[in-house]
């Protein structure tokens, strides 16, 4: 039984708990090398799956620090790389090179899988389509994802997604005005304005909106660390989108979210 299952009164490694009618499931792996096996064997298995039944396969993925070993796990999986695309949950507006840029970190890490001009591989989308201009790079990112489906919306085959220690996750945050329109828009990205009392977001960035990331056949939340659980289990009292964003996605997700958690 891990700390976090022992700290929940729960005697196995599934924890669930009733969240305003909505069972939360975390599933509770003892070190992040046995999260990182599962969550890569689970991407990799659902673009199988799409492949298999739609001759390709469209996939999101987050940023941050705590994906990077599911890439790097999951560069090993027997796929044909030439037929999946991934696209980015969300993004800082920073230049692609930087070190707080999540493509460079996807890039880094999904580098051997990658298609580049030798070599047919993943393609991989990056948010970040015009640098000069926030607004006009959710547009032209937006334009870029619809280009995948003849125009419209995307459905995905899986999402990989992460939550910060604040509970953000994707680049919705708690507090952000944006957290108004971002679950019922029509539109698939938005920018979102960094907040000016010094707390994150401290950078201008782009999110995927709510109504473009439920429209994913799977969706997995990977955290790890006492403190995210802890965050977890108390921001899911609470299901206003302003105050509690983690807490309102979980009560409107039209598919059950699945958390997988490491110490
Ligand atoms: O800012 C971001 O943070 C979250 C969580 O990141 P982590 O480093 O705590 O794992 C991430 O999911 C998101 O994509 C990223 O832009």
């Amino acid at each position: 039984m891990t700390e976090a299952a022992h700290k929940l009164n729960v005697s196995e490694d599934v924890l669930t708990w009733n969240a305003h009618g909505k069972t939360v499931t975390v599933h509770c792996f003892a070190n992040t090398q046995r999260a990182g096996t599962y969550i890569a064997d689970a991407i990799a298995d659902s673009l199988r799956q799409a492949i298999d039944a739609r001759t390709k396969a469209v996939w999101i993925g987050c940023g941050g620090t705590t994906p990077k070993p599911i890439y790097q796990h999951l560069i090993h999986a027997e796929l044909d790389w030439s037929k999946v695309t991934l696209a980015q949950v969300d993004e800082r507006v920073v230049p692609v090179d930087e070190a707080a840029s999540n493509t460079r970190m996807m890039r880094e890490a999904l580098a051997p899988v990658l298609a580049d001009k030798d070599h047919t591989g993943m393609k991989f989308l990056t948010l970040i389509q015009d640098i000069d201009d926030q607004a006009a790079c959710a547009e032209k990112a937006e334009k870029a994802l619809r280009d995948l489906n003849g125009g419209e919306a995307p459905r995905f085959d899986f999402a990989l997604m992460g939550m910060g220690p604040d509970t953000h996750y994707a680049s919705i945050f708690p507090h952000n005005p944006i957290n108004a329109e971002v679950y019922t828009t029509e539109r698939l990205v938005l920018p979102v304005q960094p907040h000016t009392d010094g707390s994150e977001p401290k950078l201008p960035r782009i999110t995927l909106s709510v109504p473009a990331i439920n429209n994913s056949r799977r969706i997995l939340f990977y955290i790890t660390g006492q403190a995210k659980l802890d965050a977890l289990k108390s921001a899911t009292e609470d299901t206003d989108p302003y105050t509690s964003p983690i807490g309102a996605f979980i009560a409107q997700c039209p598919t059950d979210v699945e958390f997988v958690w490491a110490s």
